[in-house]
């Protein structure tokens, strides 16, 4: 299966609604900005808001993408998620001992 992800972090409400049928679901403008980074996204692609960049960038490898057009936000600027930094503690999954920093492409 082929999917496009997207992330966004910030506050957000979450509970279960229903009596009968009851389900746990959770709400906010930070619950729809992922939603939208999926569905502005590309296949196989993670999309990130500015605020998701910041928290993941010291252990996650980022390609800015510029500006993206947002149903009900305007232009937000976005990045892709490349892959997982590897750091020196990591460079055994290297077969060059020397390379002590690099990332893990995703795809
Ligand atoms: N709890 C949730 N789980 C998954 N997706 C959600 C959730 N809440 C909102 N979304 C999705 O976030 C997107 C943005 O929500 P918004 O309230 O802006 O809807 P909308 O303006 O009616 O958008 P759309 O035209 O995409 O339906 C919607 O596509 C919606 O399906």
């Amino acid at each position: 299966m082929m999917s496009a992800s997207g992330i966004s972090c910030g506050p957000l409400v979450g509970g279960v609604i229903g009596a009968r049928k009851p389900v746990y679901d959770i709400w906010g403008n930070t619950v729809n900005e992922a939603s939208r980074m999926e569905s502005t996204g590309k296949i196989r692609r993670i999309q990130v808001t500015n605020h998701a960049q910041q928290l993941l960038r010291n252990r996650f490898e980022l390609k800015y993408r510029g500006h993206v057009a947002v149903k009900g936000k305007g232009m937000m600027e976005t990045w892709w998620v490349l892959g997982r930094k590897v750091t020196y503690t990591d460079r055994k999954l290297y077969a060059d001992p020397e390379d002590k920093v690099g990332y893990v492409l995703l795809d």
